[in-house]
Protein backbone atom coordinates (compact mmCIF):
# COMPACT_ATOMS: atom_id res chain seq x y z
CA UNK A 1 0.00 0.00 0.00
CA UNK A 2 1.52 3.37 -1.13
CA UNK A 3 1.46 6.36 1.44
CA UNK A 4 -1.01 9.31 0.47
CA UNK A 5 1.66 11.36 -0.16
CA UNK A 6 3.13 9.17 -2.94
CA UNK A 7 0.22 8.68 -4.65
CA UNK A 8 -1.11 10.70 -8.07
CA UNK A 9 -5.07 10.71 -9.68
CA UNK A 10 -6.23 10.68 -13.42
CA UNK A 11 -9.46 11.54 -14.32
CA UNK A 12 -9.61 10.03 -17.46
CA UNK A 13 -12.29 11.16 -20.33
CA UNK A 14 -13.28 10.79 -23.58
CA UNK A 15 -11.54 13.84 -25.03
CA UNK A 16 -12.53 16.65 -27.47
CA UNK A 17 -10.75 17.84 -30.90
CA UNK A 18 -8.10 20.67 -30.17
CA UNK A 19 -10.41 23.33 -31.77
CA UNK A 20 -13.80 23.39 -33.99
CA UNK A 21 -11.56 24.01 -37.41
CA UNK A 22 -12.39 21.16 -39.61
CA UNK A 23 -9.19 19.57 -39.38
CA UNK A 24 -8.76 19.63 -35.82
CA UNK A 25 -11.91 17.79 -35.66
CA UNK A 26 -11.26 15.57 -38.40
CA UNK A 27 -8.39 14.57 -37.05
CA UNK A 28 -9.95 14.22 -33.78
CA UNK A 29 -13.29 11.73 -35.60
CA UNK A 30 -10.53 9.71 -36.71
CA UNK A 31 -8.68 8.78 -33.61
CA UNK A 32 -12.08 8.11 -32.11
CA UNK A 33 -13.38 5.91 -35.17
CA UNK A 34 -10.32 3.79 -36.03
CA UNK A 35 -10.27 2.44 -32.58
CA UNK A 36 -10.88 -1.19 -32.55
CA UNK A 37 -13.30 -1.07 -29.62
CA UNK A 38 -15.26 1.82 -31.24
CA UNK A 39 -16.11 0.29 -34.48
CA UNK A 40 -14.84 -2.98 -34.33
CA UNK A 41 -14.66 -4.31 -38.35
CA UNK A 42 -11.60 -5.40 -39.76
CA UNK A 43 -8.45 -2.91 -39.73
CA UNK A 44 -8.53 -2.22 -43.81
CA UNK A 45 -12.30 -2.27 -43.71
CA UNK A 46 -12.17 -0.04 -41.26
CA UNK A 47 -9.56 2.53 -42.53
CA UNK A 48 -11.67 2.76 -45.48
CA UNK A 49 -14.88 3.25 -44.25
CA UNK A 50 -13.77 6.07 -41.54
CA UNK A 51 -11.01 8.04 -43.51
CA UNK A 52 -12.50 7.47 -47.25
CA UNK A 53 -16.55 7.88 -46.28
CA UNK A 54 -17.47 8.65 -42.70
CA UNK A 55 -15.24 11.66 -41.66
CA UNK A 56 -15.32 13.68 -44.71
CA UNK A 57 -18.94 13.38 -44.29
CA UNK A 58 -19.32 13.85 -40.89
CA UNK A 59 -16.50 16.49 -39.98
CA UNK A 60 -17.83 19.32 -41.34
CA UNK A 61 -20.94 19.18 -39.72
CA UNK A 62 -19.63 17.79 -36.28
CA UNK A 63 -17.39 21.10 -36.55
CA UNK A 64 -20.39 23.14 -36.83
CA UNK A 65 -22.15 21.47 -33.78
CA UNK A 66 -18.93 21.93 -31.92
CA UNK A 67 -18.59 25.55 -32.77
CA UNK A 68 -22.19 25.86 -31.09
CA UNK A 69 -21.39 24.37 -27.96
CA UNK A 70 -17.95 25.76 -27.88
CA UNK A 71 -16.85 27.75 -24.74
CA UNK A 72 -14.59 30.23 -24.41
CA UNK A 73 -11.93 28.62 -22.22
CA UNK A 74 -12.38 25.58 -24.98
CA UNK A 75 -14.13 22.31 -24.88
CA UNK A 76 -17.08 22.31 -22.43
CA UNK A 77 -16.01 18.55 -21.83
CA UNK A 78 -12.55 19.37 -20.87
CA UNK A 79 -13.48 22.45 -19.37
CA UNK A 80 -15.78 20.42 -17.18
CA UNK A 81 -13.40 17.98 -16.68
CA UNK A 82 -10.42 20.75 -15.57
CA UNK A 83 -12.65 21.28 -13.50
CA UNK A 84 -13.66 18.47 -11.86
CA UNK A 85 -10.02 18.10 -11.36
CA UNK A 86 -9.12 21.22 -9.22
CA UNK A 87 -12.68 20.45 -6.77
CA UNK A 88 -10.86 16.66 -6.17
CA UNK A 89 -7.44 17.79 -5.94
CA UNK A 90 -8.86 20.61 -3.49
CA UNK A 91 -10.62 18.02 -0.99
CA UNK A 92 -7.78 15.10 -1.26
CA UNK A 93 -4.42 17.74 -0.70
CA UNK A 94 -3.00 15.18 -3.50
CA UNK A 95 -1.85 15.61 -7.18
CA UNK A 96 -4.66 14.79 -9.52
CA UNK A 97 -4.87 15.29 -13.61
CA UNK A 98 -6.64 14.19 -16.47
CA UNK A 99 -6.00 12.39 -19.19
CA UNK A 100 -8.65 11.63 -22.29
CA UNK A 101 -8.96 8.73 -24.50
CA UNK A 102 -8.48 10.68 -27.45
CA UNK A 103 -6.59 13.78 -28.15
CA UNK A 104 -5.34 15.84 -25.29
CA UNK A 105 -3.84 15.39 -22.93
CA UNK A 106 -2.86 12.23 -23.32
CA UNK A 107 -2.36 9.55 -20.51
CA UNK A 108 1.09 10.42 -20.60
CA UNK A 109 1.30 13.56 -20.47
CA UNK A 110 -1.21 13.48 -17.16
CA UNK A 111 1.60 10.27 -15.79
CA UNK A 112 4.74 12.57 -16.78
CA UNK A 113 2.91 15.78 -14.97
CA UNK A 114 2.27 13.61 -11.71
CA UNK A 115 6.26 12.20 -12.09
CA UNK A 116 6.99 16.07 -11.97
CA UNK A 117 5.14 17.07 -9.31
CA UNK A 118 6.21 13.72 -7.23
CA UNK A 119 9.55 11.98 -8.88
CA UNK A 120 9.35 9.13 -6.01
CA UNK A 121 5.62 8.58 -7.44
CA UNK A 122 4.00 5.40 -6.10
CA UNK A 123 0.75 4.55 -7.23
CA UNK A 124 -1.45 6.20 -9.87
CA UNK A 125 -4.95 5.79 -9.30
CA UNK A 126 -6.87 6.20 -12.80
CA UNK A 127 -10.69 6.83 -13.01
CA UNK A 128 -12.50 6.23 -16.09
CA UNK A 129 -15.00 8.95 -16.00
CA UNK A 130 -18.27 6.28 -17.70
CA UNK A 131 -20.25 4.63 -15.37
CA UNK A 132 -21.16 2.12 -16.97
CA UNK A 133 -19.41 -0.61 -18.62
CA UNK A 134 -19.11 -0.63 -22.20
CA UNK A 135 -16.24 -1.99 -24.83
CA UNK A 136 -16.52 1.81 -26.47
CA UNK A 137 -16.11 4.09 -23.35
CA UNK A 138 -14.69 2.20 -20.34
CA UNK A 139 -13.18 -0.58 -21.71
CA UNK A 140 -10.87 1.28 -24.14
CA UNK A 141 -10.30 3.92 -21.80
CA UNK A 142 -8.68 1.66 -19.06
CA UNK A 143 -7.06 -0.55 -21.78
CA UNK A 144 -5.30 2.91 -22.96
CA UNK A 145 -4.26 3.86 -19.55
CA UNK A 146 -3.14 0.26 -18.69
CA UNK A 147 -1.05 0.35 -22.60
CA UNK A 148 0.24 3.59 -22.24
CA UNK A 149 1.73 2.44 -18.64
CA UNK A 150 3.07 -0.53 -19.65
CA UNK A 151 5.02 0.54 -23.15
CA UNK A 152 6.56 3.86 -21.31
CA UNK A 153 7.62 0.80 -18.35
CA UNK A 154 6.45 3.74 -15.35
CA UNK A 155 7.69 2.61 -12.24
CA UNK A 156 4.77 3.10 -10.28
CA UNK A 157 1.73 1.13 -9.66
CA UNK A 158 -1.50 1.53 -11.61
CA UNK A 159 -4.71 1.15 -10.63
CA UNK A 160 -8.03 1.75 -12.40
CA UNK A 161 -11.55 1.82 -10.23
CA UNK A 162 -14.13 -0.27 -11.87
CA UNK A 163 -17.92 0.74 -13.34
CA UNK A 164 -19.63 2.41 -10.50
CA UNK A 165 -23.32 2.71 -12.01
CA UNK A 166 -24.91 1.29 -8.78
CA UNK A 167 -22.79 2.64 -6.26
CA UNK A 168 -24.92 4.55 -3.42
CA UNK A 169 -22.80 7.47 -3.64
CA UNK A 170 -23.05 8.60 -7.59
CA UNK A 171 -26.88 7.20 -7.26
CA UNK A 172 -26.58 9.68 -4.55
CA UNK A 173 -25.08 12.12 -6.55
CA UNK A 174 -27.60 11.78 -9.60
CA UNK A 175 -30.64 11.65 -7.59
CA UNK A 176 -29.82 14.56 -5.73
CA UNK A 177 -28.98 16.58 -8.23
CA UNK A 178 -32.23 15.78 -10.68
CA UNK A 179 -33.81 16.42 -7.15
CA UNK A 180 -34.32 20.32 -7.67
CA UNK A 181 -35.96 19.80 -11.10
CA UNK A 182 -38.59 17.66 -9.84
CA UNK A 183 -40.32 20.64 -8.12
CA UNK A 184 -41.67 22.08 -11.42
CA UNK A 185 -44.74 20.29 -12.85
CA UNK A 186 -43.47 17.59 -15.46
CA UNK A 187 -44.91 14.38 -17.19
CA UNK A 188 -42.05 12.44 -17.90
CA UNK A 189 -38.74 12.13 -16.90
CA UNK A 190 -36.68 10.26 -19.91
CA UNK A 191 -33.29 8.96 -19.25
CA UNK A 192 -31.15 9.44 -22.34
CA UNK A 193 -27.97 7.10 -22.43
CA UNK A 194 -25.59 6.57 -25.10
CA UNK A 195 -26.41 4.47 -27.30
CA UNK A 196 -24.51 1.16 -28.70
CA UNK A 197 -24.77 -0.90 -31.88
CA UNK A 198 -26.36 -4.16 -30.49
CA UNK A 199 -23.55 -6.41 -32.05
CA UNK A 200 -21.14 -4.99 -29.13
CA UNK A 201 -24.05 -6.54 -26.43
CA UNK A 202 -24.09 -9.73 -28.25
CA UNK A 203 -19.72 -9.65 -28.10
CA UNK A 204 -19.88 -8.58 -24.60
CA UNK A 205 -21.59 -11.39 -23.17
CA UNK A 206 -19.15 -13.90 -21.89
CA UNK A 207 -21.98 -16.68 -21.43
CA UNK A 208 -22.74 -16.18 -25.17
CA UNK A 209 -26.22 -17.10 -24.51
CA UNK A 210 -27.98 -14.17 -22.35
CA UNK A 211 -27.51 -10.43 -23.83
CA UNK A 212 -30.56 -9.86 -25.96
CA UNK A 213 -31.31 -13.69 -25.69
CA UNK A 214 -33.00 -14.37 -22.89
CA UNK A 215 -36.31 -13.00 -22.47
CA UNK A 216 -35.96 -9.27 -20.14
CA UNK A 217 -32.43 -10.05 -19.96
CA UNK A 218 -31.48 -7.44 -18.33
CA UNK A 219 -33.40 -7.97 -14.97
CA UNK A 220 -32.87 -11.42 -14.97
CA UNK A 221 -29.29 -12.38 -13.13
CA UNK A 222 -26.93 -13.09 -15.29
CA UNK A 223 -22.55 -12.94 -15.22
CA UNK A 224 -22.46 -11.35 -18.53
CA UNK A 225 -23.69 -8.40 -16.94
CA UNK A 226 -20.25 -7.56 -15.64
CA UNK A 227 -19.87 -6.39 -19.34
CA UNK A 228 -23.18 -5.31 -20.23
CA UNK A 229 -24.08 -1.96 -20.91
CA UNK A 230 -27.43 -2.25 -21.33
CA UNK A 231 -28.19 -3.88 -18.37
CA UNK A 232 -25.99 -1.36 -16.14
CA UNK A 233 -28.06 1.89 -17.66
CA UNK A 234 -31.06 0.13 -16.63
CA UNK A 235 -29.94 -0.73 -12.94
CA UNK A 236 -28.81 3.30 -13.13
CA UNK A 237 -32.09 4.39 -13.57
CA UNK A 238 -34.07 1.99 -11.20
CA UNK A 239 -32.00 3.11 -8.42
CA UNK A 240 -32.22 6.73 -9.42
CA UNK A 241 -35.97 6.67 -9.98
CA UNK A 242 -36.40 4.53 -6.71
CA UNK A 243 -34.18 7.18 -4.44
CA UNK A 244 -36.45 10.19 -6.14
CA UNK A 245 -39.95 8.40 -5.25
CA UNK A 246 -40.95 8.11 -9.35
CA UNK A 247 -43.41 6.28 -10.13
CA UNK A 248 -43.03 3.75 -12.60
CA UNK A 249 -45.23 5.36 -15.25
CA UNK A 250 -43.11 8.46 -14.98
CA UNK A 251 -39.95 7.54 -16.55
CA UNK A 252 -38.45 5.62 -18.89
CA UNK A 253 -35.07 5.25 -20.68
CA UNK A 254 -33.91 5.48 -24.47
CA UNK A 255 -30.95 5.94 -26.25
CA UNK A 256 -28.86 8.55 -28.14
CA UNK A 257 -26.19 9.33 -30.46
CA UNK A 258 -26.50 6.15 -33.13
CA UNK A 259 -24.00 6.44 -35.52
CA UNK A 260 -24.54 4.53 -39.18
CA UNK A 261 -26.92 1.89 -40.50
CA UNK A 262 -26.45 -0.66 -37.57
CA UNK A 263 -29.15 -1.96 -35.22
CA UNK A 264 -28.06 0.31 -31.95
CA UNK A 265 -29.75 -0.38 -28.62
CA UNK A 266 -33.51 0.74 -28.69
CA UNK A 267 -35.72 2.77 -28.17
CA UNK A 268 -33.87 5.82 -30.08
CA UNK A 269 -33.95 8.63 -28.04
CA UNK A 270 -35.20 10.19 -31.44
CA UNK A 271 -37.80 8.20 -31.65
CA UNK A 272 -39.07 8.93 -28.21
CA UNK A 273 -39.09 12.43 -28.25
CA UNK A 274 -41.63 12.57 -31.25
CA UNK A 275 -43.73 10.26 -29.69
CA UNK A 276 -44.44 11.13 -26.27
CA UNK A 277 -46.13 14.07 -26.54
CA UNK A 278 -49.08 11.79 -28.58
CA UNK A 279 -49.17 9.87 -24.81
CA UNK A 280 -50.00 13.14 -23.06
CA UNK A 281 -46.33 13.47 -21.88
CA UNK A 282 -46.02 17.13 -22.68
CA UNK A 283 -44.08 18.65 -20.22
CA UNK A 284 -40.37 16.62 -19.85
CA UNK A 285 -37.48 16.36 -17.97
CA UNK A 286 -34.47 14.73 -19.65
CA UNK A 287 -31.43 13.14 -18.01
CA UNK A 288 -28.09 11.90 -19.56
CA UNK A 289 -26.00 9.68 -16.70
CA UNK A 290 -23.80 7.71 -19.00
CA UNK A 291 -21.80 11.15 -19.11
CA UNK A 292 -20.21 13.07 -15.72
CA UNK A 293 -19.79 15.72 -18.04
CA UNK A 294 -21.96 18.06 -20.15
CA UNK A 295 -20.59 17.43 -23.31
CA UNK A 296 -21.64 17.41 -27.63
CA UNK A 297 -24.21 14.52 -26.65
CA UNK A 298 -25.92 16.17 -23.90
CA UNK A 299 -25.58 20.10 -25.22
CA UNK A 300 -26.08 20.15 -28.83
CA UNK A 301 -27.73 16.71 -29.32
CA UNK A 302 -30.36 17.11 -26.62
CA UNK A 303 -30.63 20.52 -25.34
CA UNK A 304 -30.70 21.68 -28.77
CA UNK A 305 -31.89 18.95 -31.20
CA UNK A 306 -33.84 16.93 -29.16
CA UNK A 307 -35.99 20.29 -27.57
CA UNK A 308 -36.68 20.64 -31.04
CA UNK A 309 -37.82 17.11 -32.11
CA UNK A 310 -40.15 17.35 -28.74
CA UNK A 311 -41.60 20.75 -29.03
CA UNK A 312 -42.20 20.26 -32.77
CA UNK A 313 -43.81 17.00 -31.95
CA UNK A 314 -46.52 18.65 -30.00
CA UNK A 315 -44.56 18.81 -26.66
CA UNK A 316 -45.03 21.81 -24.36
CA UNK A 317 -42.13 21.63 -21.65
CA UNK A 318 -38.69 20.60 -22.33
CA UNK A 319 -35.68 20.81 -19.65
CA UNK A 320 -32.50 19.22 -19.67
CA UNK A 321 -31.41 18.58 -16.69
CA UNK A 322 -27.24 18.81 -16.28
CA UNK A 323 -24.55 15.93 -15.93
CA UNK A 324 -23.12 15.70 -12.16
CA UNK A 325 -20.22 18.17 -13.63
CA UNK A 326 -19.26 19.76 -10.26
CA UNK A 327 -22.34 18.73 -8.07
CA UNK A 328 -20.65 18.79 -4.69
CA UNK A 329 -22.06 15.32 -4.08
CA UNK A 330 -20.40 13.91 -6.79
CA UNK A 331 -16.99 15.34 -6.13
CA UNK A 332 -17.42 13.64 -2.59
CA UNK A 333 -17.89 10.53 -4.29
CA UNK A 334 -15.24 10.48 -6.84
CA UNK A 335 -12.79 11.54 -3.42
CA UNK A 336 -14.66 8.53 -1.82
CA UNK A 337 -13.33 6.21 -4.49
CA UNK A 338 -10.03 7.34 -4.92
CA UNK A 339 -9.50 7.27 -0.76
CA UNK A 340 -11.22 3.47 -0.69
CA UNK A 341 -8.19 2.42 -3.17
CA UNK A 342 -5.83 4.13 -1.61
CA UNK A 343 -6.74 2.09 1.56
CA UNK A 344 -6.70 -1.11 0.59
C1 LIG B 1 -19.66 3.80 -33.38
C2 LIG B 1 -19.66 4.98 -32.86
C3 LIG B 1 -19.72 5.34 -31.43
C4 LIG B 1 -19.89 4.55 -30.29
C5 LIG B 1 -20.07 3.05 -30.19
C6 LIG B 1 -19.84 5.44 -29.17
C7 LIG B 1 -19.98 5.05 -27.82
C8 LIG B 1 -19.91 5.91 -26.74
N1 LIG B 1 -19.56 7.25 -26.74
C9 LIG B 1 -19.64 7.76 -25.45
C10 LIG B 1 -19.39 9.09 -25.05
C11 LIG B 1 -19.27 10.18 -25.90
N2 LIG B 1 -19.33 10.17 -27.28
C12 LIG B 1 -19.15 11.45 -27.74
C13 LIG B 1 -19.11 11.85 -29.06
C14 LIG B 1 -19.14 10.98 -30.15
N3 LIG B 1 -19.45 9.64 -30.16
C15 LIG B 1 -19.27 9.14 -31.45
C16 LIG B 1 -19.43 7.80 -31.84
C17 LIG B 1 -19.60 6.70 -30.99
N4 LIG B 1 -19.66 6.69 -29.63
C18 LIG B 1 -18.86 10.23 -32.30
C19 LIG B 1 -18.57 10.13 -33.75
C20 LIG B 1 -18.75 11.37 -31.47
C21 LIG B 1 -18.20 12.73 -31.91
C22 LIG B 1 -19.12 13.77 -32.12
C23 LIG B 1 -19.98 13.58 -33.31
O1 LIG B 1 -19.52 13.72 -34.43
O2 LIG B 1 -21.16 13.24 -33.07
C24 LIG B 1 -18.97 12.34 -26.62
C25 LIG B 1 -18.81 13.86 -26.67
C26 LIG B 1 -17.39 14.34 -26.90
C27 LIG B 1 -17.25 15.84 -26.80
O3 LIG B 1 -16.22 16.31 -27.25
O4 LIG B 1 -18.11 16.54 -26.30
C28 LIG B 1 -19.03 11.55 -25.48
C29 LIG B 1 -18.86 12.00 -24.06
C30 LIG B 1 -20.02 6.69 -24.60
C31 LIG B 1 -20.22 6.83 -23.10
C32 LIG B 1 -20.19 5.56 -25.39
C33 LIG B 1 -20.60 4.19 -25.03
C34 LIG B 1 -21.34 3.88 -24.05
FE1 LIG C 1 -19.86 8.51 -28.48
FE1 LIG D 1 -27.16 -7.79 -21.09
Amino acid sequence: MAAKSDVGIVLMNLGSPDSTAVPDVKRYLIEFLMDKRVIDYPWLFRKILIEGIIVPRRAPKSAEAYASIWWEEGSPLIVLTKQLQKAVQNDMEIPVQIAMRYGNPSPEVAYNNLLKENPNLKEVIVLPLYPHYAMSSYETAAVYAEEVHKKKKYKFKLSIIPPFYDEPDYINAMAESMRPYLQQDYDYVLFSYHGVPERHIYKGDITGAHCLKVNDCCHVASPAHKYCYRHQVTVTAELVARQLGLPREKWGISFQSRLGREEWIKPYTANVLETLPSEGKKRLLVVCPAFVSDCLETLEEIAVEGKHTFLNSGGESFTMIPCLNIHPLWVKAVVKYCEQIIAQ
